[in-house]
Order: C-alpha cells, then structure tokens, then sequence
C-alpha cells in the first residue's frame, strides 16, 4: 500500500456518521476541483500533471543536471517560497538533513540562497563556494521577487568574475515564466539555458515541474521515480470520494468546525523537517484568506517534544496533529549492552534506534489524543523519491479539496502582496511615493 491512514487518534473527536455526513459536500469540492469549474481554475496544471509534463524539457532537465554534476563542486539554488522548498524538502526527504555532508559521489554540495534578507547569510555562502567550480540554478516564476533578484546579483557576479560572461553562460540556469519576466528576458539576454514554469501551476504547486526536478536532479534524485509516486498518488485520489485525499479534507474541515483551527504536520525524522516547510507554504497561502482557515505548522519530534510538546499536551486546546510515519529509516542502529548500566539503557540492548523512535511515536499519540489534541496518522514505508512524488501530489489534491470546502480560492494569495507593498514603499521604489510619505508618518 502506498499510505495508510489510521483513525485511532481520533476515536473521540471524529465518529463515523460525521465522516459519512461530509461525504456529499467533500464530493463537491472535489467534482468543482476535477472539472475544473471552481474559483483560481486557471492555476490547476498541476493536477494532471504527473502525466502531462513535456518529456522533451524532462530530458533537458537530466541533460542540464548532468552538466552541473560534471562541472560544479557546489550548485547554488536561487528562490524563495514555491521556487524554493519544494526542491530541498525533496534532496532532504530523500538523502537526509546532512546530505551536503555525505552526498552522493558525483554530485555537487547545494545550498540555497534567496529566499531571506540577510546580507551574513549571503556572505557565509560566498564563502563556501571560495575556490570551488559553481554553477546557479536562479528560479522565480514571476522572476520579479526582491529575494532572489538580490542573491542573483551577487551570484551572477562571482560566476561572471570566475568564469568571464561567456563561461558564467555555460553556468547559470533560470527557471522561470516562459515569456515574461525580468528574470525571463535577462536569461535571454545573457543566453542562459531555460526551464519554464508552467501558467497554469502557482509557485507552492510548482515542485514537481522544473522549479523542483532540475535541483533534486542535480542532488542524483531520482525524478523518474518522483514522477512515478506523483503518478500513482493521482490515480488513487480521484474521481471516488472513498480516497485518502478525500478523506483528509474531510476531517480537516469536521476539526475545524469543533473549534481546532491549527494543524500541525509532524514528522519523527530530521529528514522531513523541510518537508513541513513545504506543506506550510501550500495549506497557508492556499486556505488563509478571507479571515478564514486552519493555520497551518509544523513539528519534528522528538526534537520538539522538549520543547513546545508542553503546549501541544496541555496548553489551549486549539490544534490538531497529522503524523507523517516513515516506517523504515535510511539506516538503522542497534542500542549495546553496557557492563555498567548507569544510564538505565540496558533493557534497550538489542533493540534498534527506530523501535525507540516508534514507541516515542505511539506514546506520544496517546498521550497527545488523552490530553485533547486530535491525531490524523498517514504511514508510509520509506523516504524515497517515489514516496516524495506520492506525498507532494497528494497533499496537493488534498489542499485542492479542503480549500473548495473552506469556501475560499485556493489557487491565489493576495494576503502575500501586503508587506511587499509596505517594503517597496520603504525602500523608495519609483511608484510608492504617496504610501511612502504615509508610512514613514505613522512610524
Ligand atoms: O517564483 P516567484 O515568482 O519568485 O515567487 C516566489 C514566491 O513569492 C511569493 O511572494 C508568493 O507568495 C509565493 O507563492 C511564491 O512562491
């Protein structure tokens, strides 16, 4: 099985005649989403997209990946929100926190810029890449956004400076907007190799089109198999409205209504920590809006167990846990038998690290569901590529669901505007006068 999803973490909070009775609203939702018919339903490409993605850019992506692993010791990846988490949570997923550590041989060390303001940052990976062979891959669908704009400048140069204009050319790759955009027409300009990123699918849909494969391509992720888990979670999330995806949304909405209006994702392996990043940026920008919407965060445990597992156990009963439980980890260790047993750990001798983290898992599940916070489990077997592609395309389809139902659009994200407005304004960009001499008065 590709997933399972287990109720127990529910018994007390959701019973079945609810799920049953949201079977008909669910089955609008997903019928407005499948046909297309629903409110932002010129940003659904993502939705058939594990089988309609164009194969000759899918060869160009593994051509082009080839390339940097050839010539660069280090990639650096350039974006910020959907042109960024989606390729890290993947490498992560996949290879581990540690992976520029212990990569691959033949791949380069990746590291991710643009997607903050801060100058040490930008500075500290100056400094890693040094003497080091580089290559870039600047991604921005809009390809206006200040925080990539920003990192590329200083990028562009160090390439330009190392490699002249016409070697940086053979290094830098942008995926962006296929014909419009600053970034789109500087690619041109320059002669970079280009990826697009589709008009119909919004940046926090866009992982598994060229915004995430050419950098988990790079990284030796296997995207034929990403495409594959995508695949086969398409097929098993539709039409019905006896799926998983359904079934989620279904009882995302029943909590909300009985006043749980945060969910947390919570994963038990540091390898999934981005993987929260992800959902984080696709329920958000997707459900928060029109003062409505789950607020939706993330958790690694145990590690936050020590430290906001307080809260979650005993503090305002507003939230609710989905697990994500990856069945098998990467590899596995076996705690010894010590002659003095002064820390008490032998009655664990013999037994593997992952048998501990699994009853941390369960003992937490109860204790958490006892303490007044429902628990959503999704299980699967393993953090491979194909498991990514299955998550990313079911969590999305799911998203797509639970948005219909909320009663939003979930495909824009005009809250995100707001700040950006206020920053331009601040930083005297041509065109922000008025709102400049107005907030500069209110500070
Ligand atoms: O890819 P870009 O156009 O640079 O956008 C990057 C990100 O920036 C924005 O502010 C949006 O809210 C995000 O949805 C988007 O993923």
């Amino acid at each position: 099985m590709s997933m399972e999803l287990k109720m127990s973490g529910l018994w007390r909070y959701v019973q079945d005649d609810e799920i049953h009775d949201a079977e008909p609203l669910v089955k609008v939702a997903q019928d407005t989403l499948e046909s297309c018919k629903g409110a932002g339903n010129d940003f659904l490409g993502w939705l058939d997209l594990p089988e309609n993605y164009d194969r000759e850019e899918f060869a160009r992506i593994k051509q082009a990946a080839e390339k940097i692993r050839r010539t660069a010791d280090v990639l650096i990846v350039i974006g910020i929100g959907g042109s960024y988490l989606g390729a890290r949570a993947a490498i992560e997923f996949v290879n581990g926190q540690m992976y520029n550590q212990i990569r691959p041989e033949g791949t380069p060390e990746v590291y991710f810029a643009g997607n903050n303001i801060s100058s040490s940052y930008l500075n500290d990976l100056v400094k890693i890449v040094g003497d080091r062979d580089f290559c870039i891959n600047v991604i921005s669908k809009s390809g206006t956004t200040t925080e990539p704009a920003i990192a590329f400048r200083i990028f562009k140069e160090l390439c330009e400076k190392k490699y002249g204009r016409e070697g940086a050319k053979e290094r830098i790759f942008a995926t962006t907007d296929k014909e419009r955009g600053a970034l789109k027409q500087l690619a041109d300009d320059e002669g970079y190799e280009t990826f697009v990123v589709p008009d119909d699918i919004g940046g926090r849909f866009s992982v598994l089109t060229p915004v995430g494969l050419l950098p988990m391509a790079a990284a030796g992720v296997n995207i034929d198999e990403v495409m594959k888990g995508a695949a086969q979670a398409r097929i098993e999330n539709r039409h019905t409205t006896d799926h998983l995806a359904a079934k989620y949304a279904a009882l995302r909405s029943i909590l909300h209504r009985k006043g749980k209006s945060m969910e947390i994702l919570v994963n038990y392996d540091p390898a999934l920590v981005m993987f929260g990043e992800w959902y984080k940026q696709l329920f958000n920008e997707s459900e928060g809006k029109d003062h409505k919407g789950i607020f939706a965060t993330s958790a690694n445990f145990s590690t936050d167990l020590h430290s906001i597992g307080q809260f979650i156990q005993d503090g305002t009963r507003m939230m609710f846990e989905t697990v994500l439980w990856v069945r098998e980890p990467r590899s596995e260790s076996i705690i010894k038998e010590e002659k003095d047993d002064i820390d008490g750990l032998n009655y664990l001798a013999g037994k593997s690290v992952q048998f501990v983290n699994s009853k941390a898992y369960q003992g937490t599940l109860l204790a958490h569901v006892d303490g007044g916070t429902p628990n959503i489990v999704f299980e699967i077997d393993r953090a491979d590529a194909w498991h990514f592609g299955y998550l990313v395309y079911f969590f999305e389809k799911a998203c797509g669901i639970s948005g219909y139902l909320l009663g939003v659009n979930p495909f824009d994200q005009p809250g995100v505007e707001a700040y950006k407005k206020n920053m331009f304004a601040l930083l005297g960009k041509k065109g922000y006068e008025q709102r400049k001499k107005y907030l500069e008065g209110r500070m």
